[in-house]
């Protein structure tokens, strides 16, 4: 046997940043993922840990960085950060691949303002990113995750193939609820060119443009909403090779109601039971020719 792959380190550092102008406070919290690849394989095969940077001295540096950082509410950037310090600092690290949740704040608006110092968690979205950083490239995604959104009208499933395993009664209206997780790949010219990508900007616009789309299209399938989701986001944003979409069916089916003499079907279907178990699940990555 050969050891064909490894990657190491240190998962699920939890971190918070108050960064404080004056009164008005920010606050960032994220958890941080480190994997490094490199010249490992002596502590795989021969029990030699000379090479091992121990994951506790990872997660040590990981505090260090975000504390002299300035950008840490940037996550593609600190990513970054994070991925060009191991591969800097150890000739024998090669590859760091940097994971970021940055988790939900929103600051809380009190008497009609927006407070200095008050925040609340209103939904379970979130923003993240992978960065992989070589000593030759850097490669990062981002992405919006656990953004569950329903709409009661405006979708529709029917001329679907029929045969003897189809029980599905066609809907010309139905309700149509998912949990959008997207994840989307920069074109990264050079390192450089990291620092000049409006990473949250463009966060902010493919969840819009996410939502807009679900709202306002009349939707065929799924599928079909998935495909102008995405046309919609590399339309708009030329800095994006790629988004992929991994939308669950969330199924609410009408509750039969006849039994009990009350209509509940068609034009009168007003109670409804929500499924989470079984789910479709429609996956599709859409790119530029
Ligand atoms: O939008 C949908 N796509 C599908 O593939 C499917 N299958 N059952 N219901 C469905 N709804």
């Amino acid at each position: 046997v050969y050891l064909k792959e490894q990657e190491y380190g240190k998962d699920r550092v939890r971190l918070a940043k108050v960064v404080k102008t004056g009164k008005w406070h920010e606050i960032i919290e994220l958890t941080v993922c480190v994997l490094l690849d490199g010249e490992f394989e002596d502590s795989y095969t021969k029990t030699d840990n000379s090479m091992i940077v121990a994951t506790d001295s990872m997660k040590n540096t990981i505090y260090i960085l975000a504390k002299q950082s300035s950008c840490v509410e940037n996550i593609e950037i600190f990513a970054t950060e994070i991925g060009k310090h191991f591969i800097t600092t150890y000739s024998h690290v090669h590859k760091a691949t940097i994971s970021i949740i940055k988790h939900k704040w929103t600051r809380m608006l009190i008497d009609g303002k927006l407070h200095d110092h008050s925040f609340h968690r209103d939904g379970e979205d979130v923003h993240d990113t992978k960065v992989v950083v070589s000593r030759k490239s850097v490669t990062i995604e981002s992405g919006l995750k656990n953004l569950l959104v329903l709409k009661t009208t405006g979708s529709a499933f029917y001329g679907f193939l029929r045969d003897k395993y189809t029980t599905l009664p066609e809907a010309d209206d139905r309700i149509l609820s998912t949990n959008v997780d997207a994840t989307w790949t920069f074109n990264i010219q050079n390192m450089a060119s990291v620092g000049k990508i409006p990473f949250n900007d463009i966060f902010e616009s493919v969840k819009q443009i996410t939502l807009h789309t679900f709202a306002t299209h009349n939707s065929a399938s799924v599928q079909a909403t998935l495909y102008l989701m995405a046309k919609n986001v590399l339309k708009k944003h030329s800095q994006i090779d790629s988004i992929r979409y991994e939308l669950p069916n969330k199924h609410y089916f009408t509750y039969d109601l006849e039994r009990f003499g009350l209509k509940n079907t068609g034009k009168d279907a007003d109670i409804f039971v929500p499924f989470n178990d079984p789910a479709g699940l429609i996956i599709a990555t859409v790119a530029r020719v």
